[in-house]
């Protein structure tokens, strides 16, 4: 059928198409339909929407399509349904437990980003990879697909370095201060981060608080030609594009399959150039990776990957196994990493994460002789030149360089939780502390989160605080509160655990 297109004040998070009760009865489109909307430049597909919002003859498509493909108001298109995409098949060939073929794995990677696939459709793809895993072959070809499917950046300044967590770990705030510390040392490092994933607070969305990390391709390629670094969202740019979708259905999960985190890290890594990249794996209870074996045998993919794709890659494990610093949340971590980096002290943790990481990479781009980079990081970070490059990020990003981190707004809504009996902090979950936080508002509600008082090996006194979540609103507060009260973030040694009776 032929029809104008009306454009929709309405943002959904999904590709929706609207189409007249009339229209959809003549062409025996139903709710939810994949269709194909065809014009003389472009293709695209959309979700099938019933309304008499738009008259008969028209189409309304959604700010989101908008975002994406730009149609103008009144643009005549064709419109025709468009049938389940062969790549469905060759997900359920992996939910199976198949091997796929390098053409499959291209055609699913193309059908994501094309949006044929739907977000259930993606979903099953994901809980198929988390359950059946991919070997090698197939992860190097899911990254070239990602990568391929995308743009890639071409910056004018050589060597690119890059860092990257596999994140996990509550409060990873440090590449906040690992890419200022390495820019600062004059070596370029064009730094995408993704938002949270299974976390509550990723380093885009702790970035974000600072200035902000939405920008293109040429604008990226402006900042980091002229200071060298950039900290920003890769999920706004067309660098494979399909690694943010895959990443909306791992966030509703709160799962990260291996060989996609490999091929969703790998492929941004790819698409901008990096040469030196270094892998941060956090390790311990709680996390991603729990024992220094499956850190080690996922490090070796990472390195054997950046082989086939033409990168030196290095990795880091690190201590995961409670909390980085005192902070969890965007906001509280954004102040925790503003006050480290502009005084150079900060949580031992952090200081101590930031500096080994940063030293590698001064290692691996030639600024620091082997084993003084760490000392040099340490340096550029007490120097206060770490703070200078920072500034010069949030400034050039569009945020506020003398931003003060007394002036981050921080959720009022408060509520501490005390020690029940005296005794040494033994463990804080990692699990309970994301799932709390979470609960809290965070990612979404910047200044939700948890301030811990204490870390593991502490001594404290019965009634002493453990630690204090913070909210945007009560309501958010109140489920916070029950899901901490559910949960044992912090165990004290001594404590009654449990108390068990009439089962
Ligand atoms: O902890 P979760 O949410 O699973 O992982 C996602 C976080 O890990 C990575 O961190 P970085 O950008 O290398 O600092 C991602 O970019 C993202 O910020
Ligand atoms: N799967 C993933 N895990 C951690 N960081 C990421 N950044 C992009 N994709 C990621």
């Amino acid at each position: 059928m032929r029809a104008k297109v009306k454009i929709l004040d309405v943002e959904t998070g999904r590709f929706m198409v609207v189409i007249n009760e009339e229209d959809a009865k003549k062409a025996k489109l139903h709710p939810e339909d994949l269709i194909k909307i065809e014009t003389a430049k472009r293709t695209i597909y959309g979700d099938v929407v019933i309304s008499n919002m738009v008259q008969p003859g028209e189409i309304g498509v959604t700010k989101d399509i908008m975002r994406a493909y730009s149609f103008s108001e009144g643009e005549m298109v064709n419109v025709v349904p468009a049938g389940t995409p062969e790549s469905v098949r060759y997900v359920k060939k992996k939910m199976n437990g198949q091997k796929l073929k390098k053409v499959e794995i291209e055609a699913i990677v193309k059908d994501i980003v094309d949006r044929k696939l739907r977000d259930i459709e993606i979903s099953s793809f994901v809980t198929s990879l988390e359950i059946n895993g991919l070997d090698m072959d197939e992860i190097a070809w899911l990254t070239m697909a990602m990568a391929e499917t995308g743009d890639m950046l071409d910056i004018d300044r050589k060597p690119i370095m890059d860092v990257h967590s596999i994140g996990g770990v509550p409060g990873n705030k440090t590449n906040v201060l690992v890419v200022p510390i390495v820019a600062a040392a004059g070596l370029t490092i064009p730094k995408t981060s993704s938002r949270a994933i299974t976390s509550a607070a990723g380093t885009a969305d702790v970035v974000e608080v600072l200035a902000p990390v939405t920008f293109s391709l040429d604008e990226i390629k402006r900042i980091v030609e002229k200071i060298g670094a950039c900290l920003v969202w890769g999920g706004a740019l067309n660098l494979a594009p399909a690694d943010d979708l895959t990443i909306k259905a791992e966030r509703a999960l709160s799962i990260d399959p291996r060989g996609l985190m490999l091929a969703s890290i790998m492929s941004k890594k790819y698409a901008m150039g990096s040469q030196y990249v270094l892998i941060d794996i956090p390790t311990g209870e709680g996390v991603k990776v729990e024992t220094i074996e499956e850190a080690r045998s996922l490090a070796k993919d990472f390195i054997e990957l950046g082989k086939r794709l033409g990168q030196y890659v290095e990795t880091a494990i690190t201590y995961g196994g409670q909390p980085i610093g005192h902070t969890v949340g965007p906001a509280l971590e954004a102040k925790e990493a503003l006050e480290t980096i502009m005084t150079g002290k900060g949580p031992g943790s952090l200081v101590e994460k930031a500096t080994g990481l940063a030293g590698i990479l001064l290692e691996m781009g030639g600024v620091a002789p082997a084993g003084m980079g760490k000392k040099m990081a340490k340096e550029i970070l007490e120097s206060g030149k770490a703070y200078e490059k920072l500034k010069e990020i949030i400034a050039e990003q569009g945020g506020d360089p003398n931003i003060k981190p007394e002036d981050i707004p921080i959720g009022d809504k408060t509520y501490t939780f005390v020690a029940q009996t005296s005794g040494y902090v033994t463990k804080i979950d990692n699990k309970a502390i994301t799932t709390i936080a979470r609960a809290a508002g965070a990612p979404e509600d910047k200044g939700a989160g948890i301030l811990l008082h204490v870390k593991v090996g502490e001594k404290v006194r019965e009634g002493d605080p453990l630690f204090t979540i913070h909210a945007e609103s009560e309501v958010r507060l109140d489920q916070a509160i029950i899901q901490a009260r559910r949960m044992e973030p912090i165990r004290i040694e001594g404590m009654v655990l449990q108390r068990i009776g009439n089962i």
